[in-house]
């Protein structure tokens, strides 16, 4: 599906499916590398991550450990509420473990922010962060990410797990929403 399967809803494309698999694998080179010889566990963030997750955790070749933790703060508005709500925690003790977090976006940093100082306090061997997208211009706080997939501008974005009001996940790339649809 790409912007004229979506007339309208879409103002424009950013990122191509093709892209996105190009670059997951450059990334999942990189894991691969950085990781040898240690044990990995994949930590999706639902549910934005789930499209993500399928494909990176696909590309990498090598045994990983996958966990998912459902957070949610944007709710069904294009603003983050600034409150991070946990849905659902993770299933698995991470103390002494090297954890990757699997993020789609990284906008205002808020959410990672407060999930690095959650498992912070779990006592994993390593915590690091890979994201899709990065929007650099709306960061309110300063997040290390170790593996980072593309900066986009400071527009609300979907598809590629992208939601808005749970709309558009299932896209294959990722556009900007027309500013019609939330105004
Ligand atoms: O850097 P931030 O400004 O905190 O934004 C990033 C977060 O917002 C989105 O999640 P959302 O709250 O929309 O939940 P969802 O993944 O279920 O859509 C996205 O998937 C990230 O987790
Ligand atoms: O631009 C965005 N689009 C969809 N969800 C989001 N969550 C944070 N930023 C975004
Ligand atoms: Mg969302």
């Amino acid at each position: 599906m790409d912007s004229s399967d979506l007339p309208g809803d879409l103002a424009k494309m950013l990122v191509s499916e093709e892209q996105i698999r190009a670059r997951l694998a450059e990334m999942a080179r990189q894991i691969e590398a950085d990781y040898e010889g240690k044990d990995l566990l994949l930590v999706g963030v639902l549910k934005g991550a789930v499209m993500v997750m399928a494909d990176l955790a696909r590309e990498l070749k090598r045994h990983i450990d996958m966990d998912w933790m459902a957070v949610s703060s944007y709710g069904t508005s294009t603003q983050s509420s600034g409150v991070v709500r946990i849905l659902k925690d993770l299933d698995t003790e991470i103390a002494g473990r090297n954890v990757l977090i699997v993020e789609d976006i990284i906008d205002s940093g808020l959410t990672l922010s407060w999930l690095l100082e959650n498992f912070a306090s779990r006592g994993p061997a390593s915590v690091e962060v890979c994201a899709l997208l990065r929007k650099p211009d709306a960061a309110k706080v300063h997040i290390d990410v170790k593996y980072a997939g593309f900066e986009i501008p400071n527009d609300f974005v979907v598809g590629y797990g992208l939601d808005y009001a749970e709309k558009y996940r299932n896209l294959r790339g990722v556009g900007v929403l027309a500013p019609h649809v939330y105004e």
